[in-house]
């Protein structure tokens, strides 16, 4: 594994260039493609910005592989029963719906790959941004291996949030594992293979459109603090050489799956250098922000990565968590606050249970607040906040990790997880027990309170005068 120090920081003008080599000697030269490459590779790059991004958000790598990617057979359609479940979402497959959703954790059905049965339950409309933004996000199942296949996403970016099971992840820059409480981003256009060393994985996938993540601005924080970018993995050169016959690629394509047959395998890169590369993040590395005397914070102070949008602060997918922490409030409702958001809200848990929801919300689960819905804590959170008090010491939110997709974007929910068997119809009834705490005769007690502090006043001042 190789630092991805300052690869994500935007800002910085000077962006370290990482490069890596499986094989001794196989550095390209002073060029990037040199006529004849270092020991007969083929020098290809792989464009993740368009060439004239300005420089500090250009990405972009060079890889040196043993046959270029273009040596294969023509792409062909997948059968059309296989593209629905990818196909992108619109007003006629798809349904917006303000209604708070919730979904059970996925149980596996036999023999699913992680490339052909993606479960994706929610998709994204373009309404109300630049048409190049899309956003899709939900879950994925699997429990087979990719055999003798590798998939390319050439719409998006895929961020990758495993809940359960370990995913080995063979990409063009080399092999990544990736553990449940790691985060994965698998960039636009690479090609991957996906094993699951412990049988079946379950987690999240989110996918965005026309722009990728980078960490976000600390403001006021400063220069340390949330995901360092020290953190952030990328991997090592790794190569297989010699024929593959019947190797495919399944490359998604305008949200359609489509095929490409050649003799060898995509994973010939022997040695790459660039800015444009797949990485992991553990989230246990993260170092949460929170209040320390009063009041709550927005969960915006815990983001890990952000893909921003050209509004200011307004993001197409803010990756944020819920991680182990003090909560040390003074007199303060520490558990979320209620709320309608602009943003859109779908939360996983990855493991352990979420500080707003006492049941229902389980790992592997999954939930939908869209723009403006109304949610927060269920009653049961409520009132046991309440019993505490309003002195509840310091407490540590312990054995926990769950995390929220932000967006800008409202997202359309497709009709297979409406109907789901997972969706959990009885979850507006977490709420509808929340009673009135509000006294009238209080109320009235404490204005005759004030008004006598104000007579009283008067009287001094009368006294006075
Ligand atoms: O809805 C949620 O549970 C996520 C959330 C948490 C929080 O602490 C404040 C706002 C918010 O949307
Ligand atoms: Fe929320």
């Amino acid at each position: 594994m190789v630092e991805f120090e300052s690869l994500l920081d935007s800002r910085s003008y000077f962006t370290l260039v990482l490069h890596s080599y499986a094989k001794k000697d196989s550095s390209p030269g002073a060029e990037q493609s040199d006529q004849v490459s270092v020991q007969g590779l083929y020098a290809e790059q792989i464009s993740g910005t368009s060439f004239t991004t300005p420089r500090k958000l250009n990405q972009r790598s060079w890889l040196y592989r043993i046959k270029p990617s273009v040596t294969h057979e023509p792409f062909k359609p997948r059968s059309p029963s296989h593209k629905r479940l990818v196909s992108e979402f619109n007003q006629s497959n798809s349904f917006a719906t303000p209604t708070q959703l919730r979904w059970r954790p996925l149980i596996i059905r036999p023999k699913m790959a992680f490339c052909m049965y993606c479960h994706f339950c929610t998709g994204g409309n373009e309404l109300q941004m630049h048409l190049i933004y899309h956003y899709h996000d939900g879950r994925y199942a699997a429990n087979k291996s990719m055999e003798n296949c590798a998939y390319c996403n050439a719409d998006g970016d895929f961020l990758i949030v495993p809940q359960k099971g370990r995913l080995w992840i063979t990409t063009e820059c080399g092999k990544l594992q990736v553990s449940p409480g790691e985060v994965v981003i698998l960039p636009q256009g690479f090609r991957f293979d996906i094993s699951l060393p412990d049988g079946p994985s379950l987690g999240y996938v989110g996918e965005i459109f026309g722009t990728h993540f980078q960490l976000p601005d600390l403001g006021p924080i400063g220069a340390n603090g949330l995901a360092a970018s020290r953190d952030f993995l990328v991997p090592t050169a790794w190569y297989e050489q010699g024929p593959r016959p019947g190797y495919t690629i399944v490359q998604k394509f305008g949200g359609e799956l489509f095929t490409a047959a050649q003799d060898f395998s995509p994973f010939n890169v022997v040695s790459w250098h660039g800015n444009y590369v797949p990485y992991k993040y553990d989230l246990s590395k993260f170092c949460p922000f929170n209040t320390v005397l009063t009041d709550h914070a927005d969960p915006s102070v815990n983001t890990v990565l952000t893909a921003p949008t050209e509004k200011p602060g307004v993001a197409l997918l803010d990756l944020v968590i819920f991680p182990p922490r003090w909560l040390v409030a003074e007199h303060t409702f520490r558990p979320p606050y209620y709320h309608r958001n602009c943003m859109s809200e779908f939360m996983g848990l990855i493991y352990g249970s979420y500080e707003a929801k006492s049941e229902g919300f389980l790992p592997g689960g999954a939930s939908l607040h869209s723009c403006m819905t109304p949610h927060g804590p269920d009653t049961k959170t409520f009132e046991a906040t309440v019993a505490q008090g309003e002195n509840a010491g310091p407490f540590r939110i312990t054995d926990t990790m769950a995390f929220m997709f932000e967006s800008c974007l409202i997202p359309r929910v497709c009709p297979w997880a409406l109907e789901s068997p997972y969706l959990d119809h009885n979850y507006y009834q977490c709420w509808i027990g929340l009673r009135s705490h509000f006294s009238h005769e209080e109320t009235k007690c404490k204005t005759n309170e004030l008004q006598d502090v104000d007579g009283a006043a008067a009287e001094l001042e009368g006294s006075c005068a």
